[in-house]
């Protein structure tokens, strides 16, 4: 059994109160360690700790927090097996995608704005003759990172990197249910050399840590990834504060293909963008349109897939769907399953738990799940699911096709699937979703601005959105 600390002004700390929660394994069900639920005395001492080593990280040129930020990146990379396996052990993730995806990216996400802030340049508006106005972007000072269990330090590291690199210190809470990457993160910072107090990891609940952080009122600004619910609650007890909040929040998002499209390409991407990680990353489609003359193709082209996505122990390197994260979540995905049928659905594969043989017989696993027939406005096509669990529709036109694209209250990102350069424009323009991929899905490029739309979210991360949004401009106006 591990025991996790918080990591507070540099050391590793148990939490005040000396209250833990257990962690549990969602490949087995079984508590495998324990997580401080730790309460506003540790975020209190969080924020002090990063408000005395404030002065002198700011004052760092951006230069060397770089070198901080890249050293840490090296680090993930040097420790990639085991951090992917303790990904996987509290997520139920498999291991094959921690290792390929979650670590590299925080890996990269260290090393993008640990060399980003060096080109972070000042803006300079001349007036001629009259006057030279110049912009400095002040970092805020400490902010919160609050994070997910979807994608744990993948998400976390997201956050924390380009508010280090600006100048910022940072107190960051990653979810309780998945804190054991973020807790091995602490001890790779020490050794990267960050001083005492630039980062501070506070482990616990949402009510618990995550109300306190927001409503403390050293935190300048908050960077949230996680329920629209949550951010909500977030938004309201930010704003009589008026603190600077980044929302990333639920989605909902289409698939739209086109009979024009490569058929094959659609059905392996769509697989992927159906069931990557159980279907709990916010980007997944699972709303998937079809166009009527290749409904059936697609269909039948899909349902044989989904057939071969071996469903298993996460840390065997055959497994392409894991476990779902928590009991509680996956009789969430199970309620809807059961709507889908009393809605009418037609199941056309899963929609059953799955009980594996030997130590994962107590595990959360689920079937990768479709069903077809579902009306576009009905609760499962209108409400966020977060797992294997995705709809089937065929449409006639473009223009019906987006009228339900754009009918739900999200609007993080949507993919299209077509030949047509002029078609994949047009439509891309009219959907309501702040990323669009076009013929392929969950590209990324760290310079982009990444975000939602409508209750997807607020503000957008990435590139220099993110830089910018960890700083406050000021304008010098000088009289010539
Ligand atoms: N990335 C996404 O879009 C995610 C969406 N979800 C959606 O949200 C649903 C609920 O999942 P949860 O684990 O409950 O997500 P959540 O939104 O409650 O958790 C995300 C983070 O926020 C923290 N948090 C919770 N309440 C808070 C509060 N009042 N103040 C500050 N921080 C708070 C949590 O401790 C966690 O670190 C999921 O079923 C899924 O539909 C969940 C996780 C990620
Ligand atoms: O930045 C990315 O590449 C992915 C982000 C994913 C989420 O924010 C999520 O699943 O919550």
């Amino acid at each position: 059994m591990i025991q996790l600390q918080n990591f507070i002004n540099g050391r590793l700390v148990p939490p005040a109160a000396g209250r833990y929660l257990p962690l549990i394994e969602p490949a087995t069900g079984h508590p495998f360690g324990q997580v401080p639920d730790s309460d506003a005395a540790d975020v209190n001492a969080a924020v002090q700790a990063a408000e005395a080593a404030l002065p002198a990280w700011r004052a760092l040129p951006a230069e060397e927090r770089g070198r901080r930020l890249v050293r840490l990146a090296e680090l993930i990379e040097l420790n990639l097996d085991r951090l992917a396996r303790a990904e996987s052990q509290d997520n139920g993730k498999p291991l094959s995608l921690a290792r390929t995806l979650d670590i590299p990216r925080a890996a990269s996400n260290f090393a993008f704005f640990g060399t980003a802030a060096q080109h972070f340049s000042t803006e300079a508006h001349v007036q001629e003759g009259v006057a030279i106005n110049y912009t400095v972007r002040h970092p805020l000072g400490v902010v919160a990172c609050i994070s997910p269990w979807n994608l744990p330090l993948y998400l976390f590291t997201w956050k924390i990197a380009p508010a280090l690199a600006v100048g910022c210190c940072v107190v960051a809470k990653p979810s309780e249910i998945t804190p054991y990457t973020a807790f091995l993160l602490s001890e790779l910072v020490q050794e990267a050399g960050f001083p005492a107090g630039v980062l501070n990891i506070v482990h616990g609940t949402g009510p618990g840590v995550g109300q306190a952080l927001v409503e403390h009122p050293g935190i300048r600004a908050i960077s949230f990834t996680g329920g629209t619910k949550t951010g909500e609650l977030i938004a309201r007890s930010a704003a009589p504060r008026f603190k600077k909040l980044s929302l990333e929040l639920g989605g909902k998002n289409p698939n739209l293909i086109f009979a024009d499209c490569d058929l094959a390409e659609a059905v392996r991407t769509s697989l992927r963008s159906s069931f990557a990680n159980q279907g709990q990353i916010c980007l997944c489609g699972s709303r998937i349109f079809v166009e009527r003359s290749i409904y059936e193709q697609f269909k039948t082209e899909f349902l044989a897939q989904v057939q071969t996505l071996t469903i298993g122990d996460p840390l065997d390197e055959a497994t392409r769907q894991g476990a779902l994260v928590s009991e509680a979540h996956l009789l969430k995905v199970l309620s809807y399953i059961e709507l889908a049928r009393q809605d009418g659905g037609r199941l056309l594969a899963g929609g059953q738990r799955v009980q594996l043989p030997g130590r994962c017989a107590e595990g959360y696993f689920l079937q990768p799940t479709v069903f077809e027939g579902l009306a576009p406005d009905c609760r499962v096509n209108q409400e966020e699911i977060f797992g294997p669990v995705v709809t089937l529709t065929p449409f006639d036109t473009e223009e019906e096709a987006l009228r339900w694209a754009n009918s739900t209250e999200y609007g993080l990102s949507a993919t299209i699937w077509t030949r047509n350069v002029t078609r994949a424009h047009r439509v891309a323009q009219q959907l309501h979703a702040g990323v669009v991929w076009v013929n392929t899905w969950l590209h990324r490029d760290l310079r982009t601005p990444f975000g939602g739309m409508k209750n997807s979210g607020v503000g957008r991360e990435g590139g220099l959105e993110a830089l910018r949004f960890f700083t406050e401009a000021q304008n010098v106006c000088v009289k010539l």
